[in-house]
């Protein structure tokens, strides 16, 4: 991908981008194509090398940095104001001379009388001044000025008694991390030294920092053992060492941080067997490219393949051959073609789009780095920095001037990360839909997000932001909200919250067995009326025409009172509509031609197809006969209660509930009528909340009752009452 050189709005310094990696496996992060990186692997072996092409499901984002050519900081602006030689200016400047001097004082005196961490603005003093190479100009520590809000990198508390985070990325740090400094920064949470030179051991000071919970030192040169000491670090959710030159052992002790969510020890020199390190409450893990060997431990089973390439480890299923480790151990492995291999399953895993993503979450970045000073994208309003049109829900926006790019987010309840934050995540593929890919993100202070990385947009900038601003101010309990969006001639991102529980779709078709959520009648139930009351919202929006387009079990999901959440809203007019409705096979309105565009009517079509997959248990479109014979479900449902065998239309898993059969056939009714060929006989989506509120009200009691306690048909706050205002 071609990175834009980027020109730092205010001091006119030219920032120099590497090119990013990003779940690559690469040994230093400026390398030109993801496709490269394989022989520039520093730790591997050939064999690592190769099966660095292959994708680890989590990784970070540090991958592309920026350099000021020409750096020069607020506080060594400010310093030089204060050298001016009064003597040598022309009379005219004395005076203004005197202000800037008077100024500097009264800078110096309100930096001296603001709550101010003093014993962490002391240790981190003594770092910058140990740490090699640490006197970067983009350090921007003046000491004239209070650390809290200033300091570059440096969060502090809310009360400014104590610095919480320290982030210093790509700032060419270099050498050990000198001894007594970062160790007494005691309240630390989130400690991000990654990208720079750092080297020697582990520094084991780190080990007294009890309240971190992210510690992310990837993508430096440390070496040596990785400490069994790191199990005091309880609070851990975050643990990133890749990409260093760690070896020995991974210590058992390890299986003490049981509150870890990633843990990525990718591309080191790690050796012997993996212990069985429990870790219940991890998401992602990544061994990648190491020396270890034995078998994959039963409590990392659940981990994909690519967890564990470019190792020798054993798994009761066998690895999967683009990412089994190697065979690329002989020298046939470094033959074109087998890279050529390599490269291909990297396409068929579809994770290589992820690079691009982070690619373009950098380029946002850069461009944000660009912006004014201080720019925290969404930690607080700021007023008039978004010119012409804006809506009163964005929060901050962030952009080279003159081309119009741009990071939008919007208000939100939790909204606790900015881009840096985005951009430092580690990541993993979800899937591909027809609209582009999802990314499930992980930021650094352990909120995850998704990033959905669009594709074919046929709509231009001035539309897509207008539709963004519509979608992004729909506050509803059914509606997934937009948090963010970003477009750009290339790219264009969308943020949304993480469902943990993974799509009705997934729930619904998901893998049998242990993994599998089993669906009972009553969430069912919840799912469709909570989806029904989404989408009856959404068609009230935009002065009632506001259409969904693309109603699919794939984007429904469960809100935290486990009703149903309709995502990916108003997206498909966007789109090249020919992508979008090959995707869409089976819920598409008969109506709904290339030429003809969605409406309300064919999103309660493909509503009532989502609600029949709910009922039968089955896809839309299945392919029978050994691939010759496409049956649609719509369809079939239709013969089958024409033949009046209606129970035979009935999810067999739905059959252990008793007394619930003939709330399933007014539900069957119910999507019957939403599926007609005739738009206009089929319901409003109104008129299907009401409907479908009617099937709970029918309980009498005598339904199995089911862990989630509201009745189906009870108003419920702000879904209730959102429900009933349309
Ligand atoms: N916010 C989310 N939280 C959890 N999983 C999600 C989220 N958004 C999408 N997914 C999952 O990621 C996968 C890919 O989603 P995506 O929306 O890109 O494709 P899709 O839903 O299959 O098709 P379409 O692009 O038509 O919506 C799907 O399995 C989807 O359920």
């Amino acid at each position: 991908m071609q990175l834009p050189q980027i020109q730092h709005k205010h001091h006119q310094s030219t920032i120099s981008t590497r090119p990013l990696l990003w779940l690559r496996s690469s040994n230093s992060p400026p390398q030109p194509s993801p496709l490269a990186s394989r022989s520039h692997n520093r730790h591997a072996s050939p064999s690592q090398a190769s099966a660095a092409a292959s994708q680890p499901p989590f990784t970070s984002l540090p991958l592309r940095v920026c350099h000021y050519s020409d750096p020069i900081s607020i506080g060594s602006s400010s310093t030089a104001s204060l050298n001016l030689n009064h003597h040598i200016l022309p009379k005219r400047t004395r005076g203004s001379t005197m202000l800037l001097r008077l100024a500097a004082l009264l800078l110096l005196c309100a930096a001296l009388a603001a709550p101010e961490p003093g014993a962490d603005r002391a240790a981190l003093f003594d770092f910058l001044a140990g740490v090699g190479g640490g006197r970067s100009a983009r350090i921007n520590w003046a000491p004239t000025r209070p650390v809290c809000g200033n300091w570059t990198g440096v969060t502090c508390s809310a009360d400014g008694s104590r610095v919480v985070a320290l982030r210093l990325p790509g700032l060419a740090l270099s050498g050990p991390v000198p001894r007594r400094t970062l160790g007494r920064l005691t309240a630390l949470q989130v400690l991000s030294l990654r990208a720079n030179s750092l080297s020697g051991a582990f520094p084991d000071e780190l080990l007294a920092l009890g309240a971190l919970t992210g510690l992310h030192l990837q993508l430096n040169a440390f070496s040596g053992a990785v400490p069994p000491g790191l199990a005091r670090l309880r609070s851990l959710q975050v643990l990133d060492l890749s990409f260093n030159a760690f070896n020995g052992t991974l210590p058992g002790e390890l299986s003490n941080l049981t509150q870890l969510l990633a843990l990525n020890l990718s591309n080191n020199s790690l050796s012997g067997r993996v212990p069985d390190l429990g870790l219940p409450a991890l998401q992602f893990l990544n061994l990648s490219n190491n020396h270890l060997d034995g078998p994959v431990p039963n409590s990392f089973l659940r981990f994909p393949d690519a967890s564990f390439a470019g190792n020798t480890m054993t798994r009761s299923t066998p690895l999967s051959p683009a990412l089994s480790p190697p065979a690329a151990a002989t020298p046939s492995k470094k033959r074109p073609r087998l890279s050529e291999a390599v490269i291909l399953a990297i396409v068929v895993g579809g994770c290589v789009l992820a690079f691009a993503v982070v690619a373009v979450l950098l380029i946002a970045f850069c461009n944000r780095r660009g912006g004014e000073e201080g720019d925290r994208v969404v930690s607080g309003k700021k007023g008039g920095e978004k010119k012409g049109r804006e809506s009163p829900e964005s929060k901050a926006v962030t952009g080279k001037a003159g081309d119009g790019n741009r990071l939008v987010f919007f208000e939100g309840p939790s909204l606790a990360f900015d881009l840096e934050d985005l951009l430092h995540a580690s990541a993993e593929v979800l899937g591909k839909g027809a609209f582009g890919t999802a990314y499930r993100a992980l930021l650094e202070d352990a909120t995850t997000v998704v990033v959905k990385r669009l594709k074919e947009v046929s709509a231009g900038r001035r539309d897509f932001e207008q539709q963004m601003e519509l979608i992004g101010r729909i506050r509803h309990d059914n509606v997934a909200e937009l948090r963010a969006y970003y477009y750009s001639k290339d790219e264009k991102l969308l943020v949304y919250d993480y469902y943990s529980r993974g799509s009705v779709s997934n729930m619904l078709h998901g893998k049998r067995g242990l993994d599998r959520t089993p669906l009972d009648w009553e969430t069912r139930v919840r799912i469709a009326l909570g989806a029904a009351r989404g989408i009856a919202h959404i068609h009230t929006q935009n002065n009632g025409k506001f259409v969904h387009g693309n109603i699919k079990a794939s984007n429904v999901f469960l809100n935290n009172q486990q009703y149903g959440c309709i995502s990916d809203l108003g997206l498909a007019s966007l789109m090249n509509p020919i992508t979008a409705r090959s995707r869409s096979l089976g819920y598409c309105a008969p109506e709904i031609t290339d030429t003809r565009k969605s409406t309300q009517c064919s999103d309660v079509y493909s509503f009532g197809v989502f609600i029949l997959e709910l009922l039968t248990g089955k896809s839309p479109v299945q392919i029978t006969g050994g691939g010759n014979e496409v049956v649609h479900l719509v369809r079939w449902v239709q013969s089958v209660v024409r033949e009046e065998w209606t129970a035979e239309v009935f999810d067999g898993e739905l059959m252990r509930y008793p007394n619930i059969e003939e709330e399933m056939v007014e539900m069957l009714q119910i999507a019957m009528a939403c599926v007609s060929r005739t738009p206009e006989r089929r319901p409003k989506m109104l008129d299907m909340v009401r409907m479908l509120e009617e099937v709970g009200r029918n309980d009498t009691g005598t339904r199995p009752s089911t862990e989630a306690s509201t009745p189906v048909g009870e108003p419920r706050g702000k879904a209730e009452s959102s429900s009933a205002a349309p």
